[in-house]
């Protein structure tokens, strides 16, 4: 009996077009002028530091750090400084009406039944925790974050590691095989049920053939009583 539903965004309840096509260049054009402008706040600084210290230069100047974030969104690096600071960016581009968060039609209409009947809803994203906020904060489909409790990013491990998945079904306080983690990227629900999680992934396009996981095309193909 599935008691709580964790979701992947990109590419499982969002469309990739618009994290790579909408989300990723806006940081891009906008990073040297926030990095310039917040260098010296207080939670700007420790994220500057955490990106030198990724990089494995220390005193890397902050034109350096700038160039080194922008390689990094050039390269879709899941790198924990850089999802933070993009958030932050973000931030201004939904107040400001610049864009809203881009969530499949069956995927809201899903998300709002399974709450209604009591299945507890959480996220596991890349994007930072606030990221994935202000995107279901400013969906499309107007403000989603009542549906969801609670959410998780790669403060916790990156999505392809076993121990992320063993955190959150530890976080939950479920049975594992009680927890559905719904993404995209096989190598993601791989590791999910190494922890005992079930799994069902979403594939928007062709078919995966590198995948034994159970697929589905859209959010109202995922079957709640039979295992995935
Ligand atoms: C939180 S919205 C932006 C998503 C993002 O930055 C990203 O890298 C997508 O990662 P996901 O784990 O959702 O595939
Ligand atoms: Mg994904």
């Amino acid at each position: 009996m599935i008691k709580a539903i964790v979701t992947d965004i990109e590419g499982t309840t969002s469309d990739i077009r618009f994290v790579h096509q909408v989300l990723f260049p806006y940081a891009r054009e906008r990073m040297a002028d926030f990095v310039q402008a917040t260098a010296h706040d207080a939670e700007v600084m420790v994220l500057l530091n955490d990106v030198r210290a990724e990089m494995g230069r220390p005193r890397a100047s902050l034109d350096e750090v700038i160039a080194e974030l922008r390689r990094w969104i050039d390269e879709d690096r899941k790198a924990t400084p850089l999802k933070a600071l993009q958030g932050m960016i973000w931030r201004h581009g939904y107040v400001n009406g610049d864009f809203k968060g881009h969530i499949y039609e069956d995927a809201v209409n899903c998300l709002q039944d399974w709450h209604r009947s009591g299945i507890r809803l959480y996220v596991y994203s890349s994007g930072s925790v606030a990221a994935q906020q202000l995107l279901f904060s400013y969906s499309e489909a107007g403000d989603l974050t009542p549906l969801f409790s609670g959410y998780f990013d790669t403060k916790i491990g990156a999505k392809r590691e076993v121990g992320a998945y063993q955190t959150i079904v530890w976080e939950l306080a479920l049975p594992a095989d009680a927890i559905l983690f719904l993404s995209d990227i096989h190598q993601e629900l791989d590791a999910a049920e190494a922890a005992g999680m079930q799994t069902c992934q979403l594939i928007r396009g062709e078919p995966d053939p590198a995948s034994h996981h159970h697929q589905v095309s859209r959010f109202d193909e995922i079957s709640l009583t039979a295992k995935e």
